[in-house]
């Protein structure tokens, strides 16, 4: 993890959450059309500024005023494929970090093509639930999430596993897409993509359990997800950390 203990790493992404806090990133999304309020209103709420507009005439410039942009394959058609070839093509040209989503590529194979050819562009992190993640390959310079249950982010040999989260995010359709909208503002802080990914889990995973003790099913529990990752402090983070790592 390089070279940090847990104790370090938990700091770490606790500073991390404070920095984004500070920094307030510019996250472009090119997101689904199913879930584009829910990522807008929960990049906001962590003090992030979401853009969401997708037509090809306009994506390159969202792309430049932005600090990181957040790709997901959700509802692809023609145009949103041109939209995301050009707006991952002037990330990677202008060294913008960007977080594939490839929603639902178990279901299509054309899918998979598309989202395999991305990851070739520039330095992505690939952010995937199971059945997505291991249809596609990574590169060892990619750092590739897995979430679920708990999440694993690696790189390489190196990975680490957040334990934090409630069952009841897998309940509110979209909270993978977000996690990945997340990741994408922690990346714009510019350090360790494969530490700010994982923070980026370890906070939300947390704002999860804060949301959890006041949601009393999947309806309350979307807004109560958002008042959390407004609410949620570096302190949270230190004190309900449940993370491991292995060092490969
Ligand atoms: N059993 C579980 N217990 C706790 N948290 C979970 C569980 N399953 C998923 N999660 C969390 O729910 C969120 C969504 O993860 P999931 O792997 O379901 O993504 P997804 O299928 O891409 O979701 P979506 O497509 O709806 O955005 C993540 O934050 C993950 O950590
Ligand atoms: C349900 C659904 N269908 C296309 S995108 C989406 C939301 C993320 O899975
Ligand atoms: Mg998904």
């Amino acid at each position: 993890m390089s070279g940090l203990t847990s104790s370090e790493f938990v700091r770490h992404a606790a500073a991390a959450l404070e920095r984004v806090r500070n920094t307030r990133p510019r996250v472009h999304c090119l997101m689904n059309t199913v879930v584009q309020k829910l990522v807008a209103d929960g990049l906001s709420a962590i003090d992030a500024i979401p853009s969401m507009t997708s037509s090809p005439e306009e994506v390159e410039a969202f792309v430049e005023k932005a600090d990181a942009l957040s790709v997901n394959l959700g509802t692809l058609d023609s145009q949103r494929r041109t939209s995301i070839t050009l707006g991952v093509s002037a990330s990677a040209r202008l060294g913008r970090p960007w977080v594939l989503d490839p929603a639902h590529c178990d279901y299509s194979a054309s899918r998979a093509t598309f989202a395999q050819q991305l990851l070739r562009e520039g330095t992505p992190i690939l952010r995937a639930n199971e059945a997505e993640f291991w249809l596609l390959q990574v590169s060892d310079d990619v750092v590739g999430v897995r979430t679920g249950k708990h999440d694993v982010v690696r790189k390489g040999a190196q990975s680490i596993t957040i334990e934090n989260g409630h069952p009841l995010t897998a309940k509110v359709t979209g909270t993978g897409c977000l996690s990945g909208a997340v990741i994408a503002a922690f990346l714009a802080l510019g350090e360790d993509p494969h530490l700010s990914a994982a923070s980026a889990l370890l906070a939300f995973g947390v704002a999860s359990e804060l949301a959890a003790d006041h949601a009393r099913g999947p309806g309350s529990f979307e807004p109560a997800l958002l008042d959390a990752l407004h609410a949620i402090s570096p302190d949270d983070i230190l004190k309900r950390a449940r993370i491991s790592h292995d060092q490969g």
